[in-house]
């Protein structure tokens, strides 16, 4: 990556390698890992190998030049932990990375705006949306409302301030994307603070290998971890309902709000953690939030899981051995091999996907469809 603060800045821990030999080593190290299950050839599915972040997080630095005037910068950590200025990234998309510099040179010439500023996080979208959150340490008055409102308009951006206790919408607090999977548009609105995918272009062709190794089904899909319905929403097309379950709020709302864009009727999404999840499927507790959804109705046959680093907790992954089908999306190696353990017994695996959604880390995501066998 043509990135000067690369082998200095500790975000790309893959730093002295090329795209190819980090990717070639985690796939390697995958394979090592996995070859107790498998020996199949894992399906690759690479990112692009510079810009391909559409979220980013910096710290803001402050210091003052010879002249006593205030000077502000992104940093981010070195790998002694140290403060990294930094004036670019490599890692983001080429609109964050167009926009960093405007706004700090903004941000720069207006106290109101720039005093107690203590980090910036950046949410883009392919059609060009961005969401910018301005975190403070000092209250935000009417006075920053102002000239927040001024930057929004010069730059074409939407802001939202938060500070302790406080959350200034300005516009909205989502921003639009569109995602063409399989020549079909989806559309979805992304929540400031919900979970999204990173990696724009890999998160397309992630959900592009789902639907290629899920065959369409007169049954129905369970889901878990569902986020704001990134998966659900084109994955519903193969199911005739789906039944799907989030912990986050933000994310159920955002999941609603994303199945009406889509003119989609056939997916109840509900709040509820996995582990609340199995005790309601199992009828061991009732749940109000259930008390709209008859659970005889369904006839599952296919579960689909995209759990948190942790994985699966014990309930989670007992109740997935009853499924036919199970796909598992994992962010975590580690967990998902320990997850195999367990389902292996009743599954085995039929498909292996890395996808490089983290490219230059030492992160990978996993992609595995299991078919039952006893
Ligand atoms: C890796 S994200 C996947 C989200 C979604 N599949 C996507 O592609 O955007 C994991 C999701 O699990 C949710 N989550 C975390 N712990 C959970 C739990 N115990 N039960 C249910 N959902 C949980 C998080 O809020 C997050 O939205």
């Amino acid at each position: 990556m043509n990135c000067k603060y690369f082998g200095i800045c500790a975000s790309c821990t893959l730093f002295d390698k090329t795209y190819e030999e980090q990717l070639n080593y985690k796939i390697q190290r995958e394979k090592e890992r996995f070859s107790n299950f498998t020996t199949m050839e894992f399906d690759i599915i690479k990112s692009s190998e510079s810009n391909f972040r559409n979220r980013a997080e910096f710290r803001i630095w402050w210091e003052k030049d010879a002249d006593g005037n205030e000077i502000l910068s992104y940093a981010m950590n070195d790998f002694k932990k140290n403060i990294l200025k930094i004036d670019s990234c490599e890692m983001v998309s080429p609109h964050i990375k167009e926009l960093m510099p405007k706004l700090i040179t903004k941000l720069e010439s207006d106290l109101e705006l720039s005093y107690k500023l203590f980090a910036v996080e950046f949410l883009g979208s392919s059609t060009n949306d961005m969401l910018v959150t301005l975190i403070y340490h000092k209250k935000l008055e009417e006075s920053w409302l102002t000239k927040a409102k001024e930057i929004e308009q010069k730059l074409n951006i939407k802001i939202i301030g938060r500070s302790r206790k406080q959350k200034i919408v300005l516009t909205n607090d989502y921003i639009n994307e569109t995602l063409n999977i399989a020549n079909q548009d989806f559309f979805f609105a992304y929540e400031e603070n919900g979970f999204t995918q990173p990696n724009t272009k890999v998160n397309i062709q992630m959900i592009q290998w789902v639907l290629n190794n899920t065959q369409a089904s007169s049954k129905d899909l369970c889901e878990l971890y569902c986020g704001g319905g990134n998966f659900t929403i084109p994955l519903s097309t193969k199911f005739r309902k789906v039944l799907a379950t989030e912990i986050s709020k933000t994310s159920i709302k955002s999941a609603l709000r994303n199945c009406k864009l889509n003119d989609i009727s056939t997916i109840s999404f509900i709040r509820m953690s996995a582990e609340e999840f199995v005790q309601g499927l199992n009828k061991v507790r009732a749940f109000n939030r259930l008390k709209d959804i008859n659970l005889d109705d369904y006839e599952f046959d296919t579960i689909f899981m995209d759990p948190p680093r942790s994985g699966l907790d014990d309930t989670t992954r007992a109740l997935a051995k009853d499924f036919p089908n199970i796909i598992y999306i994992s962010c975590n190696p580690e967990t998902l091999h320990r997850d195999l353990e367990e389902l292996t017994k009743t599954h085995e695996i039929v498909r292996f996907a890395l996808f490089d959604q983290f490219a230059f880390t030492n992160h990978i995501e996993s992609g595995v469809i299991l078919k039952k066998i006893r």
